[in-house]
């Protein structure tokens, strides 16, 4: 168990605008760290993180400092690096994150994802910051040939976007063997499913376009921007055949990367390690649809369709090594994550830039 508030420890969090960077953001500062984002806002926005401000109030916000710099252009990071006087770690979120676009877009995943991780391991290893919390995902599990899935299973990607987590995660493994002994330190978070938002409703998932996910799907179906959701298949061998995943609610996951970070500091055998974030419960389509309309009042229409392809039966975590090494185990289930997913929903239905 790894316990203790940060003593001002100065943080990076590249993509630290974004959905899970901003709720992670808030936890990092009530926690006692000194934070600075560096975001090029091609899917985020600034309003997120002056309600992040807000909400941790006039003492704290001032801990928090953002740089509008792109990952893919080493002049940026440079600056910020000279600027701050370098870090004491990082957390990498920025990246793009659409399985389906990054299928039709290859190239532009792997050099956002690819050369933008590239670049800011060579801004760490120049500035010598040498510890780094990476946002991998269950994606990196391919088709996972048993679930649940544990951390020591066959790695497979099956996208551009999947292989480029993978290359990061191989890339950091690369790195930490090439250095001297606990020269570097990274853990790999690999997330399951994150849905759900703040508890104050202020934050929360703000897609630009059609949502490809199934939360964001759902939260605009109920606000009526989208008119019903496509289930997309009904034919999988599950208790009422749709696919099962591992929700996770976003604000378990700010907590894991504070366990993680904390892990980072204490732990100078740590190498390259990484560890699932997730429930170790699996919910089908169906169920998550009944959970968010008993948590919003609302009608969720929904119309059956063929499997979306690539998508696997059933995916979720095997959740002991986070609990064991991180002591870090999820609060929330469903209930929580739709509850605290509608209260953003309904108090920002068109997102954090109003009705546009
Ligand atoms: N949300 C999920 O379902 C999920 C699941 C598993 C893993 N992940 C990973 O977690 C991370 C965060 O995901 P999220 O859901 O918060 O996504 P998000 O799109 O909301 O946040 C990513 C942030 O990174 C920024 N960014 C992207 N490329 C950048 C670049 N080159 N330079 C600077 N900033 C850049 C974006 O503007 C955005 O603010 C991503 O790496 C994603 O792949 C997400
Ligand atoms: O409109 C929709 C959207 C999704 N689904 C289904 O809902 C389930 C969950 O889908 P989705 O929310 O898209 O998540 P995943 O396909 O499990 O992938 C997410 O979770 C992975 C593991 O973390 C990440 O790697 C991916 O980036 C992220 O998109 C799947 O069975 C989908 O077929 C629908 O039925 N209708």
């Amino acid at each position: 168990m790894v316990s203790g508030k940060g003593r001002g420890e100065r943080i990076l969090v590249t993509g630290g605008a974004g959905f899970i960077g901003s709720h992670t953001v808030v936890e990092l500062l009530r926690q006692g760290y000194k934070v600075w984002v560096m975001d090029n806002l091609q899917n985020s926005c600034v309003e997120a993180l002056h309600r992040v401000c807000h909400l941790v109030g006039p003492r704290l916000s001032p801990n928090l400092q953002f740089h509008h710099g792109d990952l893919c252009n080493p002049a940026d990071l440079d600056r910020l690096f000279n600027a701050s006087s370098s870090f004491d770690a990082v957390i990498h979120f920025a990246g793009l994150k659409g399985v389906g676009d990054s299928v039709l877009n290859p190239l532009h995943y792997y050099h956002n994802n690819i050369v933008g991780t590239v670049n800011l391991f060579q801004a760490m290893a120049k500035f010598n910051c040498k510890k780094m919390v990476f946002s991998s995902s269950a994606t990196v599990y391919g088709q996972p040939e048993e679930v649940p899935c544990a951390e020591e299973s066959k790695l497979h990607a099956m996208n551009p976007y999947g292989r480029s987590k993978l290359f990061a995660e191989e890339m950091g493994r690369d790195i930490e063997k090439a250095g001297g002994e606990g020269e570097w330190r990274m853990i790999f978070l690999r997330y399951f499913n994150p849905v759900g938002a703040h508890e104050s409703g202020k934050l929360g998932e703000d897609p630009r376009g059609i949502p490809n996910n199934l939360m964001p799907y759902i939260q605009q179906v109920a606000v009526g921007r989208l008119p019903h959701l496509n289930v997309y298949g009904h034919d999988y061998p599950t208790n009422d055949g749709t696919a099962v995943r591992d929700y996770i609610h976003v604000m378990d996951l700010a907590h894991g990367h504070v366990a993680a970070l904390r892990k980072l500091f204490a732990n100078d055998t740590i190498g390259c390690t990484a560890y699932n974030l997730g429930t170790g419960r699996g919910t089908s389509v169906l169920e998550m649809v009944a959970a968010f309309e008993k948590a919003s009042g609302k009608k969720i229409p929904i119309k059956m369709c063929p499997r979306r392809p690539g998508d696997a039966t059933a995916v979720y975590a095997s959740t002991e090594k986070a609990e064991k090494e991180l002591g870090w185990k999820a609060k929330y289930g469903i209930e929580e994550m739709c509850r605290d997913q509608w209260n953003w929903v309904s108090n920002n239905p068109w997102g954090y830039q109003g009705n546009h």
